[in-house]
């Protein structure tokens, strides 16, 4: 069976490519998420995505990871800096976890600064735009099977 990774979209970032475009750039979720399956499939992974505005269902979807799931990149959205619950939940179901953020969380507003994730992730990307992604599916190959990463 092929490694599996889960791509979680928190809230808002189904408006990417048309919210705030000089901070989060033109792309589409769809196209981050296409260029994301296409990229994995390159790779010789499997790869779930998940877009929600709601902590819980948030919560939810990676409860359901549980057993199923190698490696998560998560981008929480605004959950980044106020939910200990998705903290929780990631480390409940022991997946290790990418966190990537479009922005550089660091050169706005002081309290993006602060992420209830950081301290327990693999990996933080910010500021990268949507490359980040890439980014991160790229890392993660590697750890997966070192012979795949570029
Ligand atoms: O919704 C978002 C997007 C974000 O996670 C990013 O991708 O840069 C940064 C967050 O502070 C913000 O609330």
């Amino acid at each position: 069976m092929s490694k599996s990774i889960l791509l979680i979209n928190g809230p808002n970032l189904n408006l990417l490519g048309t919210r705030e475009p000089h901070i989060y750039g033109s792309a589409t979720l769809a196209d981050v998420e296409t260029s994301a399956k296409q990229q994995t499939e390159r790779l010789g992974f499997s790869l779930s995505t998940f877009q929600s505005n709601h902590e819980g269902h948030i919560i939810d979807r990676i409860q359901e990871a549980r057993g199923h799931c190698d490696f998560v990149i998560i981008n929480p959205g605004g959950l980044t800096h106020t939910s200990v619950a998705i903290r929780d939940a990631l480390l409940g179901v022991q997946i290790p976890f990418v966190e990537v953020h479009v922005s550089n969380i660091h050169a706005r507003e002081s309290w993006r600064n602060h992420s209830y994730l950081s301290d327990k992730a693999v990996a933080v990307i910010c500021g990268l735009g949507v490359f980040g992604y890439t980014a991160a599916i790229d890392f993660i190959a590697q750890k997966l099977d070192p012979q795949k990463g570029s």
